[in-house]
């Protein structure tokens, strides 16, 4: 549905020039829901911007719903845009317009009679929990309430591909939620297909369906949700990913593993673990494979949509040759095992 073609964008030029985008190929498909997650000036807003050509790209192609939007000229371009709605972080609403008139906007823009504008206005503040509040105005409302009313407005002229710009970014969790929500209806009920950049991993993980990490201006990777959280295949998204789900480490374990080991200290390492090894007793297994003792430091279990990723902080209690065979051999079951530090051992 959305193609990106070795989308490059520069601003600015000569040694002013900063390129924001270098050589970006993106595919979504029809009716999923993808993100693009990234650091602050990885180039997320304006990778978003140049879908709809809000932001022009330097060079490269875009492709939305079989149309190539960059060979259009501005009247084909302004109608190719009917079929792409956008929200935004600020909501970007019209405060001297009610609730109604706002989502109607778009519609009296495309010249649509007022019997025509109330058919398709409705619904949508029905869909979207606003049929009660038709006549506010912006100023009356909390910032769920806002985005709301943008999202029914962004809907309003029936587009297939809905861009949300940091969508969620000035709402509290509770409202993120409710409106992550609101947006897997719409993509279900709809048929919609949603591309969303976010900073936020809790976004990622509850609704996308595609994922792509961007880092100065590049694509790092691409991947099913789920393989991107359990299987990363580059660095950055893993270290993206650690970030996110950081175990703590207990200060009294930090203390002890900044004292000087003897030459017997004890490994500790962090685990990451898929589907596979999480529904495996996999800690009693290594301590009676290798006859050692493991103290478990601190652990969690995630779920992301199908897949379940387990994280662990453990305390590898035995030899130096042995903790550096379970090292070994947890490596070659496709364990990520990192050792973090050294605590003294006992004995
Ligand atoms: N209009 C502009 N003129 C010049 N440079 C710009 C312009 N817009 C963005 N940039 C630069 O392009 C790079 C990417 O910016 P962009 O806003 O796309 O990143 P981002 O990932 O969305 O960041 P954030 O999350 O902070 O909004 C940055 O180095 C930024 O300074």
């Amino acid at each position: 549905m959305i193609t990106l073609e070795n989308i490059v964008k520069t601003y600015g030029s000569g040694e002013r020039a900063v390129t924001a985008l270098d050589g970006i190929d993106l595919h979504v498909a029809a009716g999923t829901i993808s993100g693009v997650i990234g650091l602050s000036g990885a180039g997320k807003s304006t990778l978003i911007r140049c879908v709809n050509l809000l932001e022009r790209p330097t060079s490269g192609r875009v492709e939305v719903d079989g149309v190539e939007l960059t060979r259009l000229d501005t009247a084909g371009l302004r109608a190719a845009r009917h079929q792409i709605g956008m929200i935004f972080q600020h909501f970007n609403l019209l405060d001297s317009r009610t609730v109604y008139a706002n989502v109607a906007l778009p519609l009296e823009l495309m010249k649509m009679s007022k019997a025509e504008i109330r058919e398709r206005v409705l619904p949508l503040l029905e869909l979207t929990g606003l049929a009660s509040m038709a006549e506010r105005h912006p100023a009356q409302l909390s910032g769920g309430q806002k985005q709301r009313v943008a999202i029914a407005r962004a809907l309003a002229s029936r587009p297939k591909v809905l861009l949300c710009d940091e969508a969620t970014s000035a709402l509290d969790p509770h409202t993120t939620t409710s409106i992550l929500a609101l947006l897997r209806e719409i993509n279900q009920k709809l048929g919609l297909t949603i591309l969303l950049i976010t900073h936020e991993m809790e976004v990622v993980k509850t609704i996308c369906d595609q994922v792509s990490l961007i880092e100065g201006g590049k694509l790092v990777e691409t991947a099913e949700v789920g393989r991107f959280f359990t299987a990363p295949a580059s660095q950055a998204a893993r270290a993206f990913i650690n970030d996110y789900l950081e175990l703590e480490i207990p200060p009294e374990l930090l203390e002890r593993m900044g004292e000087r080991g003897d030459g017997r200290a004890h490994p500790v390492v962090r685990l990451t673990f898929g589907t596979e090894s999480v529904d495996r007793p996999l800690i009693s297994h290594l301590s009676r494979r290798f006859d050692i003792d493991i103290s478990i430091l601190q652990a969690r279990v995630e779920a992301i949509q199908s897949h379940t990723l387990g994280l662990m902080i453990a305390e590898l209690i035995g030899d130096p040759e042995t903790t550096a065979e379970v090292i070994a051999y947890m490596q070659s079951i496709d364990l990520d095992v990192e050792v973090i530090g050294h605590v003294p051992g006992n004995e």
